[in-house]
């Protein structure tokens, strides 16, 4: 996982997600509508809207899947369409998304992460393997390498999944409703991770969730921007002067050593 100084100043801060004026209809049927809005890197943003409000059309317009019918799209600066940098988004899907009965053991999903788009006939190297216990290990999922995925509590596939996630290192985490179906007090502690890495890591977070109360105090209050039912609140980076990125696999070992999250497993 990277370590080291990324350029300070304005390169702290450069656009990640832009919207430019983003409208989408399925046939004819507007879902969004003249859509204005920017994620900077390292700023939290929360989509947020009720069932059926345009979320998974707006990420699919946001990672290229889909094209809006007026506007724009950019992802790191480039026309999302044309945008093929995969490995430097992570992507945590909805737990009910996932099919209990996928016969692969979490190592195996873990290590799927590694296969980006162009990358899937690629060998996998010594360091690739290192790459996928480091997160294991950050995560507290170790224990669990061998286990089928569909074994696992709810709790614990999510992190499954944040691992697979992050052993590319993204500088980009889309996290789609990943706690659903989650008892509480296991989504207190996996936001309390979330938040963590927030706050100590160069990584720019999307997620998308009804559940907007638990990250109140987090957010601003007022939202950032919005389209129909849909909207954007955020946590901005610009007050964050340092752009001093630290080891993320050593950060959360120390974090879980601390034991700042007093249950890392459930
Ligand atoms: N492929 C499609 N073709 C036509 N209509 C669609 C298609 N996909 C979604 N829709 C409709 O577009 C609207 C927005 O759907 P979307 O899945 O983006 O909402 P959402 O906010 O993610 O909902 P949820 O919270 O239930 O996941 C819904 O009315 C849905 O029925």
């Amino acid at each position: 996982m990277p370590t080291g100084r990324i350029p300070e100043g304005p390169g702290c801060h450069q656009p990640v997600i832009e919207l430019s004026d983003v409208s989408f209809a399925y046939e004819r049927r507007p879902i969004i509508e003249h859509l204005h809005f920017t994620v900077r890197e390292r700023d939290f943003a929360l989509l947020a809207g009720p069932n059926g409000a345009g979320k998974t059309t707006l990420l699919k317009l946001i990672v290229g899947l889909l094209e809006p019918n007026g506007g724009e799209v950019r992802l790191f600066g480039e026309p999302a369409r044309r945008f093929r940098q995969r490995e430097r988004i992570g992507y945590v899907p909805q737990k009910n998304a996932f099919n209990p009965l996928f016969p692969a053991t979490v190592r195996e999903v873990v290590l799927s992460g590694m296969y980006g788009r162009h990358k899937l006939f690629r060998r996998l190297t010594k360091a690739d393997y290192q790459k996928v216990d480091d997160a294991m290990q950050a995560l507290g999922i170790e224990d669990l390498a061998g286990k089928r995925i569909g074994m696992l509590s709810g709790g614990q596939q999510q992190r499954v999944f944040l691992a697979r996630a992050l052993v590319n290192s993204p500088a980009l985490l889309i996290l789609d409703e990943p706690t659903v179906g989650i008892d509480a007090e296991t989504q207190d502690s996996f936001y309390h991770l979330i938040r963590h890495m927030h706050q100590h890591h160069n990584i720019t977070f999307l997620m998308v969730s009804h559940d907007r109360e638990r990250f109140r105090s987090y957010l601003d209050d007022a939202p950032a921007a919005e389209a129909g039912r849909l909207k954007f609140y955020v946590r901005h980076s610009h007050d964050r002067e340092d752009c001093v990125e630290t080891d993320l696999t050593h950060s959360l070992r120390e974090y879980r050593r601390a034991a700042e999250e007093p249950a890392l497993v459930r």
